[in-house]
């Protein structure tokens, strides 16, 4: 019996229906051909299998009439032909099983300062709030977990070392100390950051903490950096916003000596908690990696940029400032560069460059058609220009933070879907532990000193200090 590749040889008698509609399943157990005709959608995964079988020409196939859906011709028999399709039959179905993972839940973000974290963490409130996840709240429904203090379990409202309770989500501004961070979540929770150029960082904290002990007698960031331990005193609790504040946000110390070991151990430490690190230069990327990883849909993580300042207060940088600004705070750069390349080799694995812009644009397309329902004007607007109160955001420091308006006349569940986008933080935060407290009392009480002091102890040797 002579052989042919059903692909490409196949013979239909009308041309009205081409041979290329069909495509072909061979079972491996029956030893037969069926054809079918293709869906729209040009067939995968079942299709190789197809390639690897044969017809006999005994003229067969010159009579096969394309109106036929289903035609049972022979398949060439052997053991290594039911081999491979089992083998590729079982892939499809990992495959298949791998997507089909339900939507992650549980969630560790650390909220790294200025690296586009309040964007982030109004994905997680609205995807929290859609499905009726639990947050790990401050104590007394404040914006932060008693920063700069390390964290510690009993800074969340409704933890106690004798219950089970875990929450779903712990995302306010903390410095991470993950074996205080394990008590509060499932063991199984993903761990994720979000990181920040160090030079942008630091040029948006200046304008930012301008009332900090470090900067607040330095009359630009040239100044400061000309003469920094002029300005910056490291015994200052807020020190800390002046120099390598993702490190110290990382839980380590942002003071200490930088030699290749530390460096090595401090990115080693990191590595071996966080999930993924993002990239807030790459924050349409980093948010395609997220939904992977987290097993989320598209829209789930859809978002206007929150907590943006407005240009007259932000300063470009003169070459020389921008070395001195790596200079200082070259904790901050090492962990920045390091996890800049992970970051796209985990694209290149994970994903591949081509898909990932193909996802890219449809995150942008269904972010500029949000825009387009949702928001009065073109975009961001200045807070005076907000009519409604509830989405002014915070203003700090020198900074003009923006804001949004929204259009008029949406329908409720629109408007509402919109409402969250724009939120900020602030009254974002207020608004889900009201609903997750609304039948209790809200503590007010501080964790006792004593209870920090004991887990300061569990901190990293060697890296954190
Ligand atoms: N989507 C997106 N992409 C890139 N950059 C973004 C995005 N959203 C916010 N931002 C910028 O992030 C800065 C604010 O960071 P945070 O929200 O982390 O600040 S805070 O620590 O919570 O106050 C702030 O930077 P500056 O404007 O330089 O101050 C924002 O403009």
């Amino acid at each position: 019996m002579s052989q042919l590749e059903i692909s490409t040889r196949l013979h239909c008698s009308s041309a009205a229906l081409r041979c290329t509609d069909y495509h072909c399943f061979c079972h491996p157990w029956k030893h037969h051909l069926t054809l079918k005709k293709n869906p729209v959608k040009k067939p995968q995964g079942i299709f190789p299998i197809c390639l690897t079988c044969v017809l006999p020409t005994n003229g067969l196939q010159h009579l096969l009439p394309c109106r036929k859906v289903k035609a049972i011709y022979r398949c060439q028999t052997g053991g290594l032909w039911i081999f491979l399709s089992l083998l590729i039959l079982l892939l499809v179905m990992l495959q298949a099983a791998e997507k089909l993972q339900p939507p992650k839940r549980d969630i560790v973000f650390l909220k790294v300062h200025k690296s586009a974290s309040s964007t982030v963490m109004n994905i997680l409130f609205r995807f929290g709030e859609t499905h009726n996840l639990t947050f790990a709240f401050p104590i007394g429904g404040g914006n932060q977990l008693f920063y700069p203090r390390h964290f510690l379990a009993n800074f969340v409202q409704g933890f106690s070392p004798w219950s089970p309770q875990r929450f779903n989500i712990l995302c306010h501004h903390m410095r991470f100390l993950q074996p205080e961070v394990q008590k509060v979540v499932s063991s199984s929770a993903v761990y994720f950051s979000i990181l920040r150029n160090p030079v942008q960082l630091m040029e948006s904290a200046f304008v930012y903490y301008k009332g900090t002990s470090a900067f607040s007698r330095a009359h630009s960031l040239e100044e400061f950096l000309s003469q920094p331990y002029h300005y910056y005193n490291p015994t200052n609790s807020d020190s800390h916003y002046a120099k390598n504040l993702m490190t110290f946000d990382f839980g380590f110390n942002p003071d200490g000596e930088v030699s290749a070991q530390r460096v090595q151990l401090m990115l080693k430490a990191i590595e071996a908690s966080f999930d993924l690190l993002l990239i807030s230069e790459y924050f349409d990327e980093s948010m395609v990696l997220l939904k992977e990883m987290l097993c989320w849909d598209l829209d789930s993580v859809v978002s206007f940029p929150l907590n943006i300042r407005d240009s007259s207060t932000k300063s470009p940088l003169p070459d020389t400032i921008v070395e001195k600004i790596k200079d200082w705070n070259r904790l901050d750069w090492e962990i920045y560069i390091y996890f800049n390349r992970t970051f796209w080799e985990r694209i290149d694995r994970d994903i591949g460059r081509e898909r990932m812009q193909q996802e890219v644009k449809a995150l942008r397309d269904r972010q500029a058609e949000l825009a387009r329902t949702c928001l009065q004007g073109t975009g961001s607007v200045a807070p005076k220009d907000i009519k409604d109160s509830s989405l002014r955001p915070l203003q700090h420091g020198n900074a003009m933070i923006l804001g949004y308006n929204l259009r008029q006349g949406l329908d409720k569940e629109m408007e509402h879907t919109c409402r969250r986008l724009v939120t900020p933080e602030l009254q974002y935060s207020s608004i889900l532990y009201k609903k997750q407290f609304a039948q209790q009392q809200p503590q007010t009480q501080q964790p006792s000193p004593s209870q920090q002091d004991n887990v300061l102890r569990h901190r990293l040797e060697g890296t954190q200090n």
